[in-house]
């Protein structure tokens, strides 16, 4: 008889070890939480007759335990008791769940006596049938992950044992996996947000110079591209203002279309109103046919006003009204038009000065001066001279077909001492004639102006092998310097040099002439 009962507690030995090594294969194969449903169901449903009452895993705070999983079926009947204990919190603390996980291979209820004594849960496990609630905890190496609840008539401790061992692996391994799932989706989005940032950045590529400087302009950029906020690009001229005028078009959602450009001092006074608003036919002399004019041309993009402190005041008034109004109206017309411009606007006057002196409407210049952007001038960035001078000089060899690799630090040094007063576009210029005038492979020897030498300013240097060009600027630098920077009117540098103001004010842009030339102290 004794051998009769030993042999068959060898032979339930083996069928628990078959199963669970079977439960082990189809554990091995979870990825998801759905997939370790499906085995779950497959094995202990079927094969034990044991359902999952509740897994139960610790949250991230380690104090509250989630609901992780539990068999549907089972609340069929008892949809009251189960939503009142969905609409629980527990936690590691509750007196059931702190008894098992404190427990080394958990423990075993009656679910009647259970019941009887009151427990809400026990009444619902009753419906099954089942006559244990067995619970254990879950654990990978000694920490506590969680809890699963089992209702059966009878489980060994073995079979529970490696349930509650297999489990636990895969919780474990589904979280993890869930963790990184999450952390991927974390870096695409990242990924997504950095190349946005860095295609409104590096759209700006071809600006050259990451100095300090640029950078603070290139952070600039960034946060107003995307919008349709009116931007007031400053700085000397020669500095770029037209290229970051570009660049920001070219980084905002009007990128499709093109950029409409005016330069406001490169027109005569009476046709500014009728190129920025257009006009109809006959409405001056010369207007033979109806224009359209660039405000209604960049509807849907960006206009952007060179030189706007340029514009004589009557236009002032009538670029106000578009601002304000979002609409147009053509020189003669009766029509209003409807607009929808992204203005960008770029001067290297000061405007608050212009206002002051009435040249310039405060009301307009407030409208203007929503996101300034500075460009620092060239002298100031001395740290941009060689990315510069090697962008120009592949450019410019490029151009005419010589290969020139390298750049010798003598000349490099020479740029970085001379103050340019025609900033970048001098440089490029520079590099542009020295570049036809290189023979080798090596950019050994550049022509710079010696007046405004950064370290030793001199006017009395030499007169001769000077240019034309030269000698106008000193020349024009050293009358305003007199008339202490008064341009146009009565005892201004224009009435002395015997030209309207305005062609002065043109030529001193041509020669890169600039206040800090001619209120320099020396
Ligand atoms: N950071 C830069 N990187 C590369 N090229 C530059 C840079 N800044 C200016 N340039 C070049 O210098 C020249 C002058 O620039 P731009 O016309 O934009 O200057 P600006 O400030 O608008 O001048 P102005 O006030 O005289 O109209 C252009 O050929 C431009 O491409």
């Amino acid at each position: 008889m004794a051998n009769i009962i030993a042999n068959e507690q060898v032979i339930v030995k083996q069928a628990e070890q078959t199963f669970l090594l079977d439960f082990s294969c189809e554990i091995a194969r979870v990825r998801t939480k759905a997939d370790l449903e499906a085995a779950i169901f497959k094995v202990l449903d079927k094969i034990l007759h044991a359902k999952v009452a509740m897994i139960t895993v610790i949250a991230d705070d380690g104090y509250n335990l989630v609901r992780f999983m539990f068999d549907e079926t089972l609340f069929d009947h008892a949809r009251e008791v189960y939503d009142e204990m969905l609409g629980k919190q527990f936690t590691i603390e509750e007196t059931y769940n702190a008894k098992v996980l404190s427990s080394e291979d958990g423990l075993v209820f009656n679910v009647e006596e259970e019941a009887m004594s009151g427990n809400a849960l026990a009444a619902l496990w009753q419906t099954t049938g089942l006559k244990n609630a067995y619970s254990l905890p879950l654990r990978v190496g000694d920490r506590n992950i969680g809890t699963i609840w089992l209702l059966a008539n009878h489980l060994s401790q073995l079979i529970l044992r490696g349930i509650a061992a297999q489990i636990s692996i895969a919780i474990a391994n589904i979280q993890a996996n869930e963790k990184l799932q999450n952390y991927k989706k974390q870096l695409e989005n990242e990924n997504l947000y950095l190349k946005e940032q860095i295609s409104n950045i590096y759209n700006f590529s071809e600006i050259i110079g990451n100095g300090a400087e640029m950078q603070e302009v290139y952070r600039l950029m960034s946060l107003v591209a995307n919008s349709a906020t009116t931007v007031l690009v400053l700085g000397e001229t020669g500095t770029g203002k037209e290229l970051i005028a570009r660049a920001i078009h070219n980084a905002s959602p009007r990128k499709d279309k093109l950029m409409v450009k005016v330069n406001c001092a490169a027109l005569p006074a009476n046709l500014v109103e009728s190129e920025l608003f257009g006009h109809e036919r006959g409405a001056f002399t010369g207007a033979i046919d109806r224009r359209i004019g660039k405000f209604e041309l960049a509807n849907q993009s960006t206009l952007f006003l060179d030189e706007v402190g340029e514009l004589p005041l009557e236009a002032q008034s009538k670029l106000l009204r578009a601002i304000q109004e979002r609409e147009v109206e053509r020189v003669g017309g009766k029509q209003i038009i409807k607009v929808d411009v992204r203005l960008v606007v770029a001067t290297n006057r000061n405007l608050e000065e212009e206002v002051k002196a009435g040249r310039f409407r405060a009301d307009l210049y407030f409208r203007l001066n929503v996101f300034p952007i500075m460009l620092p001038p060239l002298r100031n960035r001395t740290e941009d001279i060689e990315a510069l001078t090697l962008f120009f000089v592949e450019k410019y060899s490029r151009n005419s077909g010589r290969i020139i690799r390298k750049v010798t630090p003598g000349v490099i040094q020479q740029l970085r001492s001379y103050s340019w007063p025609g900033n970048v576009r001098e440089l490029e210029h520079l590099i542009e004639r020295s570049v036809l005038l290189t023979t080798n492979s090596t950019l050994q020897e550049v022509y710079i102006p010696t007046n405004h030498l950064l370290s030793e300013r001199s006017e009395n240097k030499e007169q001769f092998n000077r240019t034309l060009d030269e000698v106008d600027r000193t020349y024009i630098i050293g009358v305003l310097k007199r008339c202490r920077g008064k341009i146009s009117g009565h005892g201004g540098a224009a009435a002395i040099l015997d030209i309207p103001g305005n062609t002065l004010h043109s030529k001193m842009r041509k020669l890169g002439v600039t206040k800090t030339d001619y209120f320099s102290k020396e």
